[in-house]
């Protein structure tokens, strides 16, 4: 369940943990994988996950116990073949494999190798796609060796499109196409692949429905690793990203906007197809977002002017300005602007 503590397990622990959900998911027996190439394919994750702040093996762990509980919660396997919830648990589980801590943005900006050797489209997910591959293409760790041919590239297939489908640039796009599904049904191919995007998506983006504890470890994982790359950005003269910088971020304020505007809309359609959502996913969201409502508006009181920021003073006026932008829905557009946008997301 969503409130199974994730940051209480050690690496040995996860990787128990891991196995059990393919076989408690049956698909060790469905797909003939053999027990010394599981753990192997598991190890040999988490040893090519990055020691990054936010983006390491914990959060390749967390996000894949989050589709565990919704394929759970949503009796997807009453739903979905076989084949897609492999799908969905191995690209859960590789997702951000070999993450260097620092987003698309910087890479295109800083005009990394990564950068060029896609194009500036997707590199990061681009990448954790070909690490993946690169892994499933060893004999050890291969888990589809004993699948059918034609079975195992399906599903390599689909594990690559939802990987790509975590970029975060691509949240509007796939948000609006499930909100303009009216009558979802599984025996539609298109629906059925927009589901497994959106159910990525959220799981990759849901840690505020976790326990208020659990989900604050994650902000400020998160918090850490964007002030490290702004910082880098200022070092290396490159454009700094606005919702990065440690002197008008604030983690309130960044979690606030981040589940108003992306992660609830995302819930609130993933809830239209499944409402058993609602009590475990969207409710502990619309609590958090009340939270950190509470906490900005509690620190601009404090301070006596309209703005929260880390610095105070002008830092707060500077930060209502960059944050707001102007514009009546300044906030909503900034936001998604800066963290999606045109720019790369990652
Ligand atoms: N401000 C917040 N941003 C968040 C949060 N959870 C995720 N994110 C952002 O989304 C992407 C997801 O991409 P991935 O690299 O993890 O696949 C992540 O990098 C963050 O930028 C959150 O709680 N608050």
């Amino acid at each position: 369940m969503p409130t199974f503590s994730v940051w209480s397990v050690q690496d040995e622990q996860m990787l128990n943990l891991l196995e059990h959900m393919f076989y408690k998911l049956n698909l060790v027996t469905h797909f003939k994988m053999e027990a010394a190439t599981l753990r192997q394919f598991l190890r040999s994750l988490q040893d090519h996950y990055g020691q990054n702040p936010f983006h390491n093996f914990r959060h390749g762990f967390c996000v894949t116990q989050m589709m565990y509980s919704l394929i759970f919660l949503c009796g997807l396997q009453d739903l979905l073949p076989p084949e897609d919830i492999v799908t969905l648990i191995v690209a859960a589980l590789c997702h951000d494999v070999d993450h260097p801590g620092l987003n698309n943005n910087y890479q295109v900006n800083a005009r990394t190798e990564l950068a060029s050797r896609y194009q500036n489209k997707s590199p990061l997910e681009n990448h954790h796609c070909a690490v993946t591959m690169a892994i499933l293409s060893r004999t050890d760790c291969d888990i589809f060796r004993n699948a059918a041919p034609e079975q195992a590239r399906k599903i390599l297939e689909g594990v690559a499109e939802l990987i790509l489908a975590t970029d975060m640039a691509l949240h509007p796009q796939i948000l609006r196409s499930l909100q303009d599904v009216h009558s979802f049904s599984f025996s539609q191919e298109e629906h059925v692949a927009l589901l497994k995007k959106g159910l990525i998506k959220f799981c990759d983006i849901s840690n505020e429905a976790r326990p208020v504890e659990e989900a604050e470890l994650w902000a400020d994982a998160l918090m850490e690793e964007y002030f490290l790359q702004s910082d880098r950005e200022k070092a290396e003269g490159l454009p700094v990203t606005p919702y990065m910088d440690r002197h008008t971020v604030t983690k309130a304020k960044s979690q606030r906007s981040f589940i108003s505007f992306l992660l609830i809309p995302l819930c609130e359609a993933l809830c239209q197809i499944f409402p058993q959502m609602t009590v475990w996913m969207l409710q502990p969201l619309q609590e958090a977002r009340l939270r950190y409502e509470r906490q900005t508006t509690e620190v601009s009181g404090r301070m006596g002017c309209v703005g929260e920021s880390r610095r105070g003073g002008g830092g707060g006026v500077r930060h209502v300005r960059s944050v707001r932008g102007g514009g009546g829905f300044g906030e909503k557009s900034r936001h998604v602007r800066s963290v999606q946008g045109g720019r790369a997301g990652g």
